[in-house]
């Protein structure tokens, strides 16, 4: 089998690889998330070569896909990571993980989660209120420990992303004020023995396309850093948060090389570590979702190709009409196109895939839903009692499957019926 390099949606590419496909769809079923080991290593790899020379620490956005699988593979190339729940934490503790190279992200930290942290002693809590500060330090007391924390700063600037994903305005639940983060960080330092500064932090959203807004918030929160070094709270990394977006159809977001490079440009000279917290553009491209066509529907005003895989599965088109390339695995040597809507079995009317889409099917198709690498699986859910699709990663010539798909007995064996 040929190795993947990458799933970026990209024709060539994809019918160099049709064989494996087919081969995968036929030894572990439809729908399921194929991933590319290659893929992975050469992003991760990318990220750590931009930052040069300069002391750095990439903590992968967990959220964007939980899999072990990934998880040890970027353990094993010295990532950090970035979680915003205790079962994060046992994820990334399971592959591997090195528990002083993870934040802790998250606006709603609980009791448990946070001595789960402790204990596992983590690199850094990304503080997001003064009430969670306080909760912390008293917990930190009651544990004998001292909590390393960073304040995660709102810089109130706009991503021009999805509303649905802009985290860093100052209507978003996300971060502390900026105008009160000098008070907190005081009573942090002066107040609460059981806290011990260590950072500051701002993450202001995600699928972002454009440089500016992350140099803006880059600038307001090494100004506050400034200042709080002036007074005498000194601040030993700088963490900017994830947010870089990957093209799924048109859209041109700067390139890691370019990005990571206008981050260090603006933080100067500064002796601070830079820490980053990237998901998507780790995993995004790495990863496709594979499902077959069950049957075709030409109705009156519409053409359906109602596919295996649905909203449960690939949550992003129903969220947020994202756009998601949606590519023929084999090429066929009659191109008779119809412009169908590419829909699950779901039984909601926004359960699609892919709106208006020039294809040439025939019934049993295999179909590729490309860039499904972040937030696919880590999103899906169990509607319409559908169970989760398997994962496989591809590895040079090796197929692994790293996920086994869900059984529906797996599903309700927890269920109780009452006498
Ligand atoms: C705190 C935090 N860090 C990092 C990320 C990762 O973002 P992305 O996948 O866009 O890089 C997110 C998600 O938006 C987040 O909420
Ligand atoms: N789930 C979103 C990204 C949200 C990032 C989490 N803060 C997406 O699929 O684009």
């Amino acid at each position: 089998m040929s190795k993947f390099i990458s799933f970026t949606y990209n024709h060539d590419q994809l019918f160099a690889e049709s064989a494996s496909l087919i081969e995968i769809a036929k030894e572990f079923g439809t729908p399921c998330y194929v991933y590319s080991r290659a893929a992975l290593v050469a992003a991760y790899q990318e990220f750590n070569r931009a930052f040069a020379g300069r002391d750095h620490l990439i903590c992968y956005a967990v959220k964007a896909n939980s899999n072990l699988a990934i998880l040890n593979i970027l353990a094993c190339l010295g990532s950090g990571f970035d979680i915003v729940s205790g079962g994060e934490l046992q994820r990334v503790l399971k592959a591997g993980g090195d528990p002083q190279k993870i934040v802790f992200s998250g606006v709603g930290k609980n009791q448990d989660e946070m001595r789960m942290a402790l204990t596992a002693g983590i690199l850094c809590f990304n503080v997001e209120s003064e009430m969670e500060l306080l909760s912390l330090n008293q917990l930190a007391k009651e544990m004998d420990k001292i909590a390393p924390v960073s304040l995660r700063v709102n810089p109130d600037v706009d991503a021009k992303t999805h509303p649905y994903i802009s985290t860093g305005l100052k209507e978003n639940k996300f971060g502390i004020p900026m105008a009160e983060a000098e008070r907190i960080y005081h009573t942090a330092a002066h107040e609460l023995p059981h806290v011990r500064i260590t950072g500051l932090d701002c993450h202001i959203g995600s699928q972002l396309t454009e440089i500016d807004p992350f140099i803006e918030a880059s600038n307001k929160m090494l100004a506050l850093l400034d200042r709080l070094e002036k007074q005498g709270i000194c601040i030993e990394h700088l963490d900017l948060g994830g947010g870089l977006g990957i093209s799924y159809s048109q859209e041109s977001p700067p390139s890691i090389k370019d990005y990571v490079t206008a981050l260090c440009n603006s933080v100067g000279q500064r002796k601070q570590r830079i820490l980053i917290e990237p998901g998507r553009s780790l995993v995004g491209n790495t990863g496709l979702l594979l499902t077959r066509v069950e049957y075709l529907k030409h109705a009156p005003h519409r053409n359906f190709a109602i596919v295996d895989a649905a909203m449960n599965d690939l949550m992003r088109p129903a969220l947020y009409d994202a756009y998601h390339e949606i590519l023929p695995v084999v090429k066929k040597s009659s191109e008779v196109n119809n412009t169908y809507q590419v829909v699950g079995p779901v039984c909601e009317t926004g359960d699609f895939l892919g709106h208006d889409r020039q294809l040439s099917l025939t019934k049993d198709d295999l179909l590729a839903v490309m860039s499904a690498g972040a937030y696919g699986m880590s999103m899906s859910s169990n509607y319409n009692t559908r169970p989760r699709a398997a994962e496989i990663m591809v590895d040079g010539h090796a197929i692994h499957l790293i996920r086994a798909r869900e059984t529906v007995e797996q599903l309700i064996a927890s269920e109780k019926i009452l006498d």
